[in-house]
């Protein structure tokens, strides 16, 4: 109530209180004489004051309706609040939230509500530090009693003074649910994106742990960013230690770090690189082969990588290097074999046809073997072959070629003409005679006889090796354990 109301309702209600006291002192006529009299003496008082005051009351009111019309312009709950929590006026967003009507609030019925007992006591606290001067603006994560929906706001709150110059709470709550929820579900969306990038690199991880080839994985400055078990292993080296490296770090020995990032640089281009590399292992030291294949591709960010798989063949070359020895060797003495002798006997044959320079060939063969084998077991005639097989070899030279023509048969390819090859040969048969051969039976007294022919222009192995063998069974019909040239050719 103003002053200027209550001034008005006190000059009314005095005379009416004389009136009732003298009704009270007097009697009843008297009274309603004196109310008259009593009356009739403030009437134009009255009047004038009526008439002011109705001019401010009306002022007052517009002054409350252009009031609530601002405040229903606010989008946000928006509300005015006396000592003791009395809402005394509230905007349309605020009834509208609370899910009643502005007058309901006015007259009571929300603060009256179960739900909001609760909050209550604190609501009060809050505003009687409010109207102390106190400001209070606080997030908070609520649910709509009425609909229980998530509400998240901004509560402000700031003391005012009220149209009739009391102070008052004045409150806004801004409502931020729908960028509280957009942000909850931008950050749902991140932690799923981190999470789905996280399964997919454990998964590459996981495939490429299971392949038996070491896989490498570098960045655009072949820093490794990614290496499977394999590589791991052969590297001796932690995963975590490995991350980071670079080729140059990695590399074995100069200059293999360069190709590396060179053939990277290659790759980041867009080219493929495949290649064979013979190489030691990195913890063991030992020889390794590998089929090394270079090609880039895009990570999870799509950023271009270079994947290198290291495809290990040691074994199988291993496996074709033993073949090839088998192939080239005889399987009881490890001198090489027929065929291995034809062959390189064949290019040095060659090589003289076009370049000169004389050679002669060399056949031995040992003297009565058969009986060798037949007072000691074939076993004894082994060693005898692999024991002359070892002292051929130790008496030719690196430029002459030795092999095992075949059975007890021994045969050698030397630079050099009949003269040279005879002097060889009459070494090699006194290494062999003087000597007796270690066998498992004790110690064997063994003779060769040997036959040399010359290599002429024109010559096939064969044709050289039959006038050798015509020389050996000169040697052979002559005694044995001597060694014969062949005859000379008849001139013409
Ligand atoms: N232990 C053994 N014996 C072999 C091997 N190859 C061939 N022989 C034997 O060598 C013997 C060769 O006998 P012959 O050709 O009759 O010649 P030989 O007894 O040496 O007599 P001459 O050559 O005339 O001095 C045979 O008994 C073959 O079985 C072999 O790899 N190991």
């Amino acid at each position: 109530m103003t002053p200027a109301a209550l001034v008005r309702s006190l000059l009314l209600a005095l005379p009416a209180m004389l009136v009732a006291g003298a009704c009270v002192l007097l009697d009843a006529p008297a009274g309603a004489t004196a109310l008259v009299v009593g009356l009739a003496a403030f009437a134009p008082t009255l009047n004038s004051l009526t008439r002011t005051e109705r001019r401010r009351t009306a002022a007052a009111e517009r002054s409350r309706e252009f009031a609530q019309v601002l405040i229903d312009a606010i989008p946000d709950p928006t509300y005015v609040k006396q000592q003791g929590g009395r809402y005394v006026m509230v905007n349309e967003a605020f009834a509208r939230y609370h899910g009643m009507s502005k007058a309901d609030v006015l007259a009571g019925q929300l603060v009256g509500r179960a739900e909001d007992t609760a909050n209550r006591a604190l609501s009060l606290e809050e505003d009687e530090r409010i109207l102390a001067g106190a400001e209070l603006r606080k997030e908070e994560h609520t649910q709509r009693h009425h609909t229980g929906e998530e509400v998240f706001r901004i509560i402000s709150k700031r003391r005012g003074v009220y149209l009739d110059g009391k102070p008052v709470v004045v409150g806004i709550d801004h409502h931020i649910t729908e960028w509280r929820v957009a942000e909850r579900g931008h950050k749902q969306a991140l932690e799923r994106e981190v999470q789905l990038r996280l399964r997919t690199e454990q998964f590459v991880q996981d495939l490429i742990d299971l392949l038996p080839d070491a896989i490498y994985i570098k960045d655009a400055q072949s820093r490794l960013v990614m290496v499977n078990a394999t590589a791991v292993r052969l590297r001796g080296m932690s995963r975590e230690e490995l991350i980071g490296l670079n080729a140059m770090d990695l590399a074995p020995r100069a200059g293999v770090g360069e190709t590396s990032l060179l053939e990277d640089q290659q790759v980041l281009r867009g080219e493929e690189i495949v290649k064979e590399e013979q190489s030691v292992l990195p913890v063991t030291g030992e020889e390794c082969f590998r089929v090394v294949f270079k090609r880039r591709c895009f990570d999870v960010d799509g950023q271009p990588v270079v994947v290198s798989i290291q495809h290990y063949i040691t074994e199988w070359r291993q496996a074709e290097r033993e073949l090839n020895r088998l192939a080239q060797e005889d399987a009881l003495t490890g001198i090489a074999n027929r065929r291995c002798f034809s062959a390189e006997a064949q290019r040095a044959m060659d090589t003289a046809e076009r370049h000169g320079g004389a050679l002669t060939l060399l056949l031995v063969d040992v003297d009565h073997f058969k009986r060798v084998n037949d007072q000691h077991g074939h076993n004894v005639g082994d060693e005898v072959l692999v024991e002359l097989a070892r002292r051929l070899r130790a008496v030719l030279r690196k430029s002459d070629l030795g092999g095992r023509w075949g059975g007890e048969e021994f045969i050698a390819l030397l630079h050099g003409g009949p003269q040279a090859a005879l002097e060889f040969a009459e070494r090699l048969r006194g290494i062999v005679a003087d000597t007796p051969f270690p066998t498992a039976t004790g110690p064997l007294r063994v003779t060769l006889s040997g036959g040399c022919a010359e290599y002429r222009p024109g010559d096939s192995l064969s044709s050289l090796v039959g006038r050798a063998d015509e020389a050996l069974y000169l040697a052979k019909s002559e005694g044995r354990n001597r060694v014969r040239a062949e005859r000379p050719a008849m001139p013409g």
